[in-house]
């Protein structure tokens, strides 16, 4: 009998996945639920991806223990005690990086309990169908399944003339090893993970310089809250250098160099380059299969997370934007929704969450992108200050932005900047995702929120809206 229903299996799994970060899981979670056989090949010791090991989770649980040490410094509770305490890098990124094995021992229970195996080893393509695997010993196993799925992710993009094997020049994953404290750190590459790691080592107390290649920093945002951020990275301590272009870095025992074409020669202790990402294709093999990666390594896929070859899906970083380990999770259920036969979504909606100090958060469009538009919008604001939450918080630094139709009152876009910024987003969105009228400003001075609560801010925001157009 047993021998009969091995026979009956064409391939080893009806479902692999190549990747355990968040994409890989959202497949493997997915099928597996539906019953499918998944097996998961992960090269790293540890699921989680990158996400776990070197982007979100470190990057968020740093800043995190600097928000707490921010707070010690300017609570007059604790500055009474009169005790000065200096917080070393290595000090706080060790209590940082305690959260890692937690999020891998949770999430390794998560496939096993849905019986996905996972596989460590290095995946390549043989055929449509077969992956050879390179175990931990050296060994070489080949692995056949009816579906794959590419979730490989993403690394920091290194130019070529760069030494990062210096010691004192990192890129975003290996400042999460820098042994020491630098006085002055540079980071080049304003983007989002640029603005970040500012914040954290200012709010540390060390001298950053930024460097942004762009004339504004995040160009995606509202004009306003990308002013708004310049203004308190300057605010921290942070010189940020617009428009500047990097020529060539010398790297010694006793510091750094950062050359621009501008002729600017900025001097530091060390230097984190964070200008853009690549895909990590290049040692699948996808020739094998007739598929072809772009120059920054990401796969091509259609609106079902499809590539060219048919039982063939990419999700998460691998197929560029919007590179979010939220909106990789979702690709991930959607290929494996694709997978099962069933209707999915194309993840096209997923909010911002910036993790600068304060933060920043919006859904929708933006002021700029509706003028272009001639949409006519009016804007509500409600600034956090004259909040009761924040009041007792202390953390009074913020705004909430909500743009909606002139006519139909309809949410167009939430734009938030301050403390918990990325949660508060999610009440906005919650609205706006509703079907014709009940998508309305309107809803939030018709419903009662709690209080204090930030909830106040959305319903302070709408009536200076409907303020402005006399709907009130
Ligand atoms: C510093 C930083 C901060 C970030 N902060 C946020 C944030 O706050 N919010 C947010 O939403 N996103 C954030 N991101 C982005 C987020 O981390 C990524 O979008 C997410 O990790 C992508 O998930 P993924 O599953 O596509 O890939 P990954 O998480 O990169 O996982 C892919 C896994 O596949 C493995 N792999 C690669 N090739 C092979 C192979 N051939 N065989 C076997 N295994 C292989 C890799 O080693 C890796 O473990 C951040 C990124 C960085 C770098
Ligand atoms: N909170 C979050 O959601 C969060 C945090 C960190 C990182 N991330 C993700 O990680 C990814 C990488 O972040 P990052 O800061 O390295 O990159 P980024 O894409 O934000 O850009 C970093 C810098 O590289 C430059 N750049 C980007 N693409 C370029 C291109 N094609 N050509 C020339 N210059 C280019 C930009 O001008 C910018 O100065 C982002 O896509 C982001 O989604 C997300």
């Amino acid at each position: 009998m047993i021998g009969v229903k091995c026979m009956a299996r064409k391939y080893h799994y009806d479902v692999l996945v190549i990747g355990a970060g968040p994409g890989g899981e959202g497949a493997a979670m997915a099928a597996a639920k539906a019953g499918k056989r998944v097996g998961v090949i992960e090269n790293r010791q540890g699921v989680g991806g990158a996400c776990v090991h070197k982007g979100t989770i470190p990057s968020k649980s740093l800043r995190h223990v600097v928000k707490q040490i921010i707070r010690h410094k300017i609570s007059s509770l604790f500055r009474t005690t009169g005790d000065a305490h200096i917080f070393s890098y290595p000090k706080v990124l060790a209590e940082a990086l305690r959260v890692v094995p937690r999020y891998v021992d949770l999430h390794t229970d998560f496939y096993t309990r849905n019986r996905a195996t996972i596989i460590v080893g290095e995946a390549c393509f043989v055929d449509a169908h077969t992956v050879s695997v390179k175990l931990v010993d050296g060994a070489k196993e080949q692995i056949t399944a009816e579906h794959i799925v590419v979730a490989t992710g993403s690394r920091p993009y290194h130019p070529a003339d760069i030494d990062f094997d210096h010691a004192r020049v990192y890129d975003s994953d290996t400042i999460l090893d820098m042994k020491h404290t630098p006085r002055h750190i540079i980071i080049y590459g304003a983007g989002v993970i640029g603005c970040e790691y500012a914040s954290i080592f200012s709010g540390l107390g060390i001298k950053v310089d930024l460097i942004n290649s762009r004339e504004h920093l995040l160009t995606f945002l509202d004009d306003e809250i990308c002013d708004a951020l310049s203004y308190h990275l300057r605010d921290m301590g942070v010189t940020v250098r617009h428009g500047e272009e990097y020529e060539s870095l010398e790297a010694t025992d006793r510091g750094v160099t950062l050359r621009l074409k501008s002729g600017k020669r900025i001097h530091g202790d060390a230097l984190l380059w964070s200008n853009g990402r690549t895909g990590n294709t290049d040692s699948l093999k996808l020739d094998a299969i007739g598929l072809e990666a772009d120059g920054r390594g990401q796969i091509h896929v259609n609106d079902r997370y499809q590539t060219s070859v048919e039982n063939i899906y990419a999700v998460g970083d691998v197929i560029g934007w919007p590179s979010l380990a939220s909106a990789s999770y979702d690709q991930g259920r959607a290929a494996a929704t694709n997978i099962l036969g069933q209707e999915s979504r194309f993840v096209s909606d997923a909010p911002t969450g910036i993790y600068t100090l304060p933060e920043i958060s919006s859904i929708g469009q933006t002021e700029n992108e509706l003028t272009a538009a001639k949409i006519p919008y009016e804007v509500g604001r409600a600034f956090f200050k004259n909040t009761a939450r924040a009041q007792i918080s202390g953390e009074k630094v913020g705004v909430l932005k909500i743009l909606f139709h002139a006519d139909s009152l309809e949410i167009l876009g939430i734009h938030c900047f301050g403390a918990e910024a990325a949660e508060i987003i999610h009440i906005g969105q919650a609205i706006m995702n509703q079907a014709g009228e009940a998508n309305s400003i309107a809803y939030f001075v018709n419903t009662t929120f709690n209080y204090p609560t930030m909830a106040e801010a959305y319903r302070t925001a709408a009536l200076d809206g409907l303020n402005r157009v006399k709907r009130i």
